[in-house]
This record gives C-alpha cells, structure tokens and sequence, in this order.
C-alpha cells in the first residue's frame, strides 16, 4: 500500500471519530468516562496488567460507540421512515454498547475497589 494512501485511510478514520464526538452525545459522555478512569488509573497506582485491561476496555468501549454510530447513520439511510427493522437495528446496536459497558463497569470495580478499601 502507497504511504499516502495508508495516511488518507488513517485521516478518515480519524475524522469519523471527530463526526461521532460532535454529533454523538453518548461519544462525549464516553469519552468523559474514559479520562476519569485514566485520572483514577494514574491516581491508584494500577499494575501493568491492571492497565491492559482498563486500556482495552476504555478502547474497546469507544470502538463500539464508534461502531454504533455508524450502525444508526446506514440504518437512517436505508430506512429513513419508520421501520420495525430499523428499530431492531439501532436497538441491537445499542444493546451491543450497553453488554460492554456494562461488564465494563463490573471489571473497573473489581480493579479499583481493593485499591481504595
Ligand atoms: N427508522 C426507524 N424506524 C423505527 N424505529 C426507529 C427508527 N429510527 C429510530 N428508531 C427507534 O426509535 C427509538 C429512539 O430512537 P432515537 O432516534 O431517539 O435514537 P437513535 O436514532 O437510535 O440514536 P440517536 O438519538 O443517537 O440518533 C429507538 O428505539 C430506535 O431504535
């Protein structure tokens, strides 16, 4: 692969994680999450394996809004009227995001919980 193509390729991976932070209300409240989980990692004295996992769950976390985004754009543009599949899609998608955050959350709290109790 040409290098400017692999940079053209990086450029709008880039710039659909900008459209989704200023159209996505959810994406900035993740992305909120994630910088006080870090704030706390740093503040707790985490090991390194502790830092892997919270790193691929906070990556991991906004991947999957990312991905949800894209989901509800193609679903909007397919089905821009209402549509029982179009609910079972953007539904789906967004309960993909809530299964991660939720054993996202269950996972910090293991971590972090003996390191302040
Ligand atoms: N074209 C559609 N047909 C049927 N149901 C829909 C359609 N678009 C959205 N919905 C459903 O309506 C409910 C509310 O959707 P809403 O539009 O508030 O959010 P969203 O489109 O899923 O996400 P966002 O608000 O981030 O754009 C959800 O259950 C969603 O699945």
């Amino acid at each position: 692969m040409k290098a400017s193509r692999f940079f053209n390729s990086f450029k709008f991976a880039v710039q659909g994680i900008g459209s989704s932070w200023k159209k996505e209300q959810n994406m900035r409240i993740h992305f909120l999450a994630a910088l006080v989980v870090l704030i706390a990692g740093a503040l707790s004295g985490l090991s390194k394996g502790e830092w892997i996992i919270i790193i691929l769950l906070v990556g991991g976390m906004i991947a999957l809004e990312v991905m949800n985004s894209a989901i509800e754009r193609v679903v909007d543009l397919a089905s821009p009227e209402i549509h029982p599949l179009a609910k079972e899609a953007k539904d789906m998608a967004a309960g993909a995001v809530l299964v991660f955050a939720a054993a996202s959350a269950i996972i910090g709290l293991l971590i972090f919980i003996p390191k302040w109790f």
